[in-house]
Parts: C-alpha cells; structure tokens; sequence
C-alpha cells in the first residue's frame, strides 16, 4: 500500500488591507489614542490635522494656520495636542468636531536661521519627552532643500536639546526599550540607523546603520515606522506601494505588506487589542497615477502581531513652565 506523502501545512495567515478614511494630499503622523479609541493623523500640505473613530467609522478635521506635521496627545489634558506647525511646537485644542481647532500657546520654535525649514515626523518617547525633526524648504511637493533639517528632543518645559544636524528628511522614530534602541531615518540615506538611547536622560549615542534598503533591491524611501512586541519594524516605503517588515537586530527584511498607494508615508499599530496597523498614504503628485485611495488612511488586519499603546507628550502647566 502506498501513502499519500505527507504535507507539511504552514499556516500563513495573509493580511487584509481596506482603506478606511478619505483620501488627503499628505497624510501623515499617525498616532492611536488608546483612551478614545480614534486614530489621529496630519495632513501637511492640506494644513490639516484629522480624527478617523473605528467605531463610528467618522472621519472629521479642522484646518490650522500652517503646515501640521505631527500631532500627539498632552498627557492628561483631553483635547489638547502638540502639533508640529511649520518650525514652531504648538499646544491646539480640539473637541474632534469639524474646524474646530484652536492654537492655545506655543511650546518651542527652532531653526530660526532657515525660516523656511518645518517640522517633519515626531513621536513622544517612552517618557513623554517629544522627538521631533525639520526639513529644507519644499518649495513644491517632492522638491526641497537637502541636509538643513535637524533632530530635536524636547523636554516637558519646552527647551531644545539639539540630537544631530545635516538631515534631509527627519522620518522613522521608535524605541525598543529592551534593547536600549532609538530607530531613526534620514529617507534619503535610503537605510535605517540605531542609536543607543538611555530612558533616564532622553539621551542618543553610537548611530550606526542596521538596514540598507540597496541591500534588499528596494525601491523608494524610508518614511515613517513603528515598532511591534517583537521588536520588528514596520516600515513605510515611500514610493514603493508597501510597509516593510524589518528585523533591526539581523538587519533582515522579514515582510512585504503591499499597499495599494505608491507613497506610504507611515504606520502605527492600533484598535482595540493594539493589533491593526494604521497606515497614511500621500498623493502628492495627484496625477492620473494617484487616484483614491492613494491619499488614504489604511487598515491593515492579519498581521498576527501586535504593538506597544502610542505615548502622550509631558507639557508643563504654564506656570510650571
Ligand atoms: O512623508 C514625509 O515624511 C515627508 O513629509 C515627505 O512626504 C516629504 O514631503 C517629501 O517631499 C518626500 O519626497
Ligand atoms: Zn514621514
């Protein structure tokens, strides 16, 4: 008698991707509140910072003075974020209600020797201390002055701690407690650094590169990442229609999650059981090529993993500060 040869059967489970929000002009920042259970996001050259709720499937913004670029929670204080608007850190508050967002004080400004220079990607840390980034002038989308920007850490009080200089694109940021790890990106260096971080001082030492995107045949640039419980990065690969997942520690490309947007710009895990990957898409060209959903916020299912609750940032009360 002849047996059938045994198969071994893997199970792979496949992701589900699902647009979810409209589409923007540079959808970025995402950043899940775990409290209200909404995803918050920026949309830079829309001057807009947006609110999608799962629940309720509502989609709302409000439009500032200027370019947001990151927005964050202040610990303990609902309604109110720091937004990266142009070179300054500013204190908004905002119900989620359509155009209903209020500058309430300016926390920090920098890069006063490049007026045209704004923020770019930011995170708090594992501390509530804000790292946040600037770039060159981009006087039209895609098209700006290279090495001007700089990284920055941020304390409660509002001070500056310059980080490093001569940066195109300021993009990435995550921590890996464990590994005493601060993860960054310079995008056009097409490759992802690792500082030592110390939790207690905030502090970023021996950079070095971990992964090159020529080293794995990719295409496109590094934008924004986030960190999963096993201490694998998401990646967002600019240009190149997916999310990457990456093992900082072996420098190994682990997962291709395609997108159906060429400029996906960064991700955040989120919902309920922090297990989704929240996705922000651009659509910056805006040419036949970038039809919805280029430009929306996706909802990433399947991954089998999971992330850490995204951290607010410590503002000091004003008369503390
Ligand atoms: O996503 C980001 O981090 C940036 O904001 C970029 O989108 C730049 O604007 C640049 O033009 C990309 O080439
Ligand atoms: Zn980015």
């Amino acid at each position: 008698m002849v047996f059938p040869q045994t198969r071994q059967t893997k199970l792979v489970m496949s992701p589900q991707v699902e647009a979810v929000t409209k589409p923007v002009w540079l959808g970025e920042g995402p950043h899940w509140d775990s409290e209200e259970r909404a995803l918050y996001f920026v949309s830079i050259f829309d001057n807009s910072v947006h609110k999608y709720v799962p629940d309720t499937d509502k989609h709302t913004s409000a439009k500032l003075d200027g370019m947001p670029t990151f927005i964050i929670p202040v610990d303990g204080k609902r309604n109110h974020f720091v937004v990266g608007l142009n070179r300054k850190v500013v204190e908004i508050e905002w119900s989620g209600e359509m155009n209903a967002a209020k500058v309430v004080k300016t926390v920090a400004e920098v890069d006063q020797d490049n007026p045209k220079n704004r923020f770019n990607d930011a995170k708090a840390d594992p501390r509530g201390r804000l790292f946040a980034g600037t770039m060159g002038y981009e006087y039209e989308p895609g098209k700006f002055h290279l090495k001007k920007g700089s990284l920055y850490r941020f304390e409660a009080d509002g001070s500056a701690h310059k980080l490093c200089d001569n940066i195109d694109i300021s993009n990435g940021l995550c921590w890996d407690l464990h590994e005493k790890a601060f993860y960054f990106a310079d995008s056009f260096e097409y490759a992802i650094r690792r500082y030592d971080y110390d939790v207690d001082t905030g502090d970023i030492s021996n950079p070095t590169i971990v992964f090159k995107y020529k080293d794995h045949g990719l295409d496109g640039i590094v934008d924004g990442m986030t960190i999963d419980t096993d201490g694998n990065l998401w990646v967002a690969n600019f240009d190149n229609y997916q999310v990457i997942k990456i093992d900082p520690r072996g420098g190994k490309l682990l997962q291709k999650v395609p997108i159906p947007a060429l400029q996906v710009t960064s991700a955040t895990f989120g919902g309920p059981n922090l297990d989704i990957l929240y996705v922000t898409s651009a659509s910056m060209n805006r040419g036949e090529e970038q039809k919805p959903p280029c430009g929306s916020t996706f909802k990433v299912t399947g991954l089998g993993v999971k992330g850490h609750p995204n951290v607010t940032m410590n503002v000091a009360p004003e008369d503390e500060a």
